[in-house]
């Protein structure tokens, strides 16, 4: 088990992290989540043991991560971190780069290792090609084979696929998690993209001006939201109370709406005036405004600015956000 003990941290004088616990099981996927600069990267160099912490703990299983101070090459052998930057050997071809760091001597082992992972990262035509020649994202690409063939125990991922494009996003995504959970590898995503998060991860910890504010499940996160925050870090949100969608409500409480939830009604709802529509793709997004505050609701079509129009919720999203506040 990882297991982070009252942790905090400042870079000089600036607090950048405070109080954080966290535990992951071996084998387990963890995502921290959370917008630029709340903490997310300074964590992961934390866990790995490229910062020396003055206040916490952070174990792997009995060992201790005791930081720069008191290891000559830092970072802990038994865990790899992919950084933002790739820090890969420009003049030498992508297979070499990624062949270099298996700890196999055979040599048939050795092709059919590398190989293997050439293939998971999609990379198998680039195989003689130098590393110097390759795009943003073919790199960050072959470094994600680089820590795997160093075959971590555990893997902390720092932005993964910040620089891969949508082409192959979700099919990488899905070949890594999978490769990653069938080696039974320990893994800590840092991401402010909740489809690295929603589909892959076991649980997510949000983080928030230093702190941890949440830890759940990707499913509790997303259906109740504890506020609109972590409700924002998965598309556009409402915040709205319960009476003025539900005029029979007896209730001041609010609940949080995602723009997919509100239903352009009749006659009945919240009423707010259009102020633009964004093409989405499948839907358009609209923003109106209902008592001077803004509110955000997809719709199959664009709206003339200026339009009135009613947004209704069902009765089952207003049950699943009770929880929320
Ligand atoms: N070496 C450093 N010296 C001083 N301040 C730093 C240093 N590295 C990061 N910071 C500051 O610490 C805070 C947290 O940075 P960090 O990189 O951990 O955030 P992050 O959540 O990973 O951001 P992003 O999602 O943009 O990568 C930021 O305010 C940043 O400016």
């Amino acid at each position: 088990m990882l297991q982070v003990d009252h942790v905090s941290f400042a870079y000089d004088k600036t607090l950048v992290l405070e109080d954080i616990n966290l535990k992951v099981n071996e084998g387990e996927h963890v995502c921290i989540i959370g917008e630029s600069g709340c903490g997310k990267s300074t964590l992961l160099k934390i866990i790995y043991g490229l910062l020396q912490i003055k206040t916490g703990e952070v174990y792997w299983n009995d060992s201790q991560v005791l930081g720069p101070l008191y290891n000559l090459v830092p970072g802990e052998s038994y865990m790899k971190y992919l950084s933002q930057d790739f820090d890969l050997m420009p003049y030498t071809t992508v297979y070499e780069n990624v062949s270099q760091y298996l700890s196999v001597l055979e040599p048939e082992v050795l092709a059919e290792r590398t190989n293997e992972l050439l293939e998971m990262i999609e990379m198998t035509d680039f195989a003689q090609t130098k590393v110097r020649f390759l795009s943003g994202g073919q790199q960050q690409r072959v470094a994600l084979a680089r820590v795997l063939a160093q075959e971590p125990q555990v893997l902390l991922l720092d932005e993964p696929f910040s620089h891969i494009d949508n082409f192959r996003k979700n099919s990488m995504r899905r070949n890594l998690f999978a490769y990653l959970r069938k080696q039974n590898i320990t893994v800590l995503t840092a991401t402010h993209d909740h489809n690295d998060m929603l589909p892959f991860a076991n649980r997510v910890i949000v983080l928030r001006n230093n702190r941890i504010i949440a830890k759940d499940s990707p499913e509790n996160l997303y259906r109740n939201p504890k506020d609109l925050y972590i409700a924002s870090l998965f598309g556009e949100a409402n915040k709205i109370p319960i009476n003025i969608v539900k005029s029979y409500a007896d209730t001041k409480r609010q609940i949080i709406v995602y723009a997919h939830e509100f239903k352009v009604s009749a006659k009945s709802g919240l009423e707010a005036t259009v102020k633009g529509s964004y093409y989405m793709g499948g839907h358009y997004l609209v923003v109106g405004t209902y008592e001077g505050q803004d509110v955000y609701f997809n719709h199959y079509e664009a709206l003339e600015e200026g339009k009135e129009v009613f947004l209704n919720i069902s009765i089952e999203v207003i049950n699943q956000r009770m929880g929320s506040v």
